[in-house]
């Protein structure tokens, strides 16, 4: 294993970074593979596009017919672009996206051959829905699913192939993927956020939902992650002492990116132009060999879909460089991990971001209507929002290294604090015109101005304002963005469609206006919402006893986090809005709680065979050599030796204690494996995981790690920190 270690290292060293030639300009690649608006124009008869972009406006039905018009366009388009196969590309919950090509190719009869793609395989095909994860919605014996075409996410090329974003459901129509409770939960924010906006301007019809996602990622030689078992097999170090140097020195976080790095970037953005994919930022993140990539905010389905392409396309794009890019979120104890922190706004077709400030008073009014009932949404629902974060790769990442804590908690700068705290004496009941004045002119009115001043940020803030935007922080580098989408969209639109039931009542009741009875609202959801907003560090004891004392919750472990998804409460929300039924809810909480298991219990087979296989036996060689040296020196010095040998003995000593704590912790890991395995209860099973199997990975890599400091490094198996994060 050690010849593995060096030759890793030794062709590492001889990598010359790929030289990438870019000569066309990024505006013109920009969408070159992606079926979109330009491309349909050419490619379709009128009706067929007018139909598409009704289908993505307005989200109307398309007809059968037509449908076999934009197919023949699509195929047409494609073969002139090299396509051969078309596929149905979706958003299974195994966290990967899925494929299955079909060749265009098509046989006649008499030897004859075309190219063939109607209506019917654009619009829906069947895949075996029981080999992806259902939760028990599908059975073996009734196995099928179907993938439904969504329109509103553009056909594009990858490679050879035409890739038709679907939706993937059972046959019964419940939601097998990502795709389908975020379109939902799309759907009601825009009905429910329209109809709030009506209250200030009447001619909007259309809320759009709009994310742009930050992608943090490691990057390391593909030599040297194939040494190392863990990070094949988990995507993950689970063990490793950390590198005397490591990111203390603040030296990597915007420095100059390394020359292999770059060129990866760049071969990797001129895929994404032509993808359709508005990268545009790029940098060093803060540890060593960590990165980020990120786009131009974008409709936040679309958005979705990009960030599924993009992290498939990260892996393939990295093959060309002799990289591998671990997305996992916390890949090397003791330096940053990764987030893909969710910039998410809403705004309007009339060209309105909901969540920034406006030029008037009664815009601002609006942004505040907006950004209140956001808070109001987290406040009330925090357990469902850090339920849609947890994964048993986020759990490591939570808590430490500019990474929010379990805790969920709104950081909104100390400015806007001060505007709510103003609100917050707003009289109870009908506004004089007095105070009505004071408030449009010197609270709701200068908000543009307090914004401008709004720099402060918050690392440890899992859900921060941003000036124009949330931040949802906590997310994790390996998520699919959908997941905590459909939670966030699905509880800020049922807070609007409350909101306007209580002003509308308020209206009606008590014959108060528009104006005050928002304010009356605003007012009471204000003081309703305290809890949630902190603007301290997230870190500290200090904040765990007062999160405490406010009842919010701190689950710092996923099966703990997950059960909220299945509360009465969060049914009664998805289903109530139509994002998921209980049937839904309750296969994704098993579905992921399952996930979480079948995680752990890699780790622990992985750690265990790493410890005894590869660790344990270069232990024991390294032992014998110090104890032939020992001999050797009692041969020469007689009863004097130990004079000499004293340091050896120790050493010797120190190694046994070492492989004996590290034996008798894998064999009770695997005693408690096993003893989980034959646990019915998927929730029992995941609990004793997580408490019994899995602390005992610490104990093994503590006493690991310490060998590593004992043992020649020639001998070593195991390739470094300091190899794996500074050879980029
Ligand atoms: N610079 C940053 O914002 C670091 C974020 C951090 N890597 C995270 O885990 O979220």
């Amino acid at each position: 294993m050690s010849t593995l270690r060096f030759y890793a290292v030794k062709k590492t060293l001889n990598r010359k970074p790929v030289y990438i030639d870019e000569t066309q300009r990024r505006s013109e690649l920009f969408g070159s593979n992606v079926f979109n608006e330009a491309t349909m124009r050419q490619f379709l008869t009128k009706e067929a596009f007018n139909s598409v972009m009704a289908a993505v406006e307005t989200g109307a039905k398309i007809d059968r017919s037509v449908a076999d018009h934009i197919s023949t366009g699509m195929k047409e388009w494609s073969i002139s672009k090299g396509a051969t196969h078309y596929s149905h590309w979706f958003q299974p919950l195994t966290g990967s996206t899925a494929e299955k090509h079909d060749a265009f190719f098509e046989t006649i009869g008499n030897g004859l051959a075309i190219e063939k793609f109607g209506g019917a395989q654009l619009v829906q095909q069947e895949p075996d829905a029981s080999s992806f994860p259902n939760g028990g919605i599908r059975n073996t014996f009734e196995a099928r699913g179907y993938t439904a075409w969504d329109p509103t996410s553009p056909a594009f090329i990858y490679g050879t192939t035409l890739c038709i974003p679907t939706v993937f459901v059972a046959y019964t129509g419940e939601a097998l993927d990502y795709k389908t409770p975020l379109l939902r939960a799309l759907y009601a924010m825009d009905t429910a956020a329209v109809a709030v906006c009506k209250y200030f301007d009447k001619n909007v019809k259309k809320v759009n939902t709009s994310l742009g996602w930050e992608q943090e990622y490691f990057l390391i030689d593909s030599a040297l992650a194939a040494s190392r078992p863990d990070i094949v097999q988990t995507g993950r170090t689970l063990l490793g002492h950390s590198a005397a140097k490591g990111q203390q020195l603040d030296d990597h976080y915007f420095g100059s990116i390394p020359a292999r790095a770059l060129a990866y970037m760049m071969d990797l953005e001129v895929e994404c132009m032509l993808l359709g994919i508005p990268v545009k930022t790029r940098h060093n993140e803060v540890a060593p060999n960590q990165f980020e990539l990120a786009p131009i905010f974008d409709e936040a389905n679309l958005a979705v879909d990009h960030n599924s392409l993009l992290m498939d396309v990260m892996h393939k794009v990295a093959e060309r460089h002799n990289f591998k890019v671990l997305f996992h979120e916390k890949p090397f104890a003791g330096v940053n991990g990764s987030g893909k922190h969710n910039n998410w706004s809403l705004s309007t077709d009339t060209g309105v971001n909901l969540l920034g400030p406006g030029k008037t008073p009664m815009s601002n009014l609006q942004f505040l209507t907006f950004f209140i009932n956001t808070i109001k949404a987290v406040n009330d629902n925090e357990e469902l929002l850090r339920a849609a974060i947890a994964s048993a790769s986020n759990d490591h990442r939570l808590g430490a290294n500019e990474a929010p804590p379990a805790i969920m908690s709104i950081f909104i700068g100390e400015q806007l604090t001060r505007v709510l705290n103003e609100l917050e004496n707003v009289t109870n009941g009908k506004l004089s015109p007095e105070e009505k004045t004071e408030l449009k002119l010197n609270v709701v009115g200068k908000i543009p101005d307090v914004l401008l001043d709004n720099t402060d940020r918050n690392r440890t803030s899992p859900f921060a304002f941003t000036g124009n935007k949330f931040e949802f922080r906590a997310v994790g580098s390996t998520a699919n963005c959908a997941n905590p989408m459909t939670v966030l969209n699905t509880i800020v639109a049922k807070q609007l469609r409350d909101f306007k039931a209580e002003v509308d009542k308020l209206i009606k009741k008590k014959e108060m206006k528009k104006d005050d009875a928002i304010f009356n609202v605003l007012r009471d959801y204000i003081k309703k919402s305290k809890n949630i907003l902190f603007e301290g560090n997230g870190y500290g004891q200090a904040w765990e006893k007062e999160a405490e004392k406010r009842g919010l919750s701190n689950h710092r472990t996923t099966p703990e986090a997950l059960k909220a998804k299945v509360s009465e409460k969060a049914i009664k929300i998805f289903d109530e809005m139509g994002v998921m039924n209980k049937i839904e809810s309750e296969a994704r909480y098993e579905i992921e709680m399952e996930e979480y298991i079948l995680r752990i219990q890699i780790e622990g087979r992985v750690l265990g065979d790493i410890a005894r296989n590869h660790i344990v036996p270069i232990a024991v060689q390294y032992q014998n050599r110090l104890i032939k040296n020992v001999k050797g020196l009692k041969e020469i010095y007689g009863d004097d030796f130990k004079k000499f040998a004293q340091e050896q003995l120790n050493l010797i000593e120190d190694i046994s204690e070492h492989i004996s704590s590290i034996n008798s912790d894998v064999t009770r890991m695997t005693d408690e494996r096993r003893t989980a395995n034959l646990v019915e209860d998927f929730e029992i099973r995941a609990s004793d995981y997580c408490f019994k199997v899995k602390p005992l990975f610490d104990s093994i890599r503590y006493h690991c790690d310490k060998l590593e400091l004992l043992v020649d490094d020639e001998l070593w198996p195991m390739t470094k920190y300091r190899e794996l994060l500074f050879t980029c």
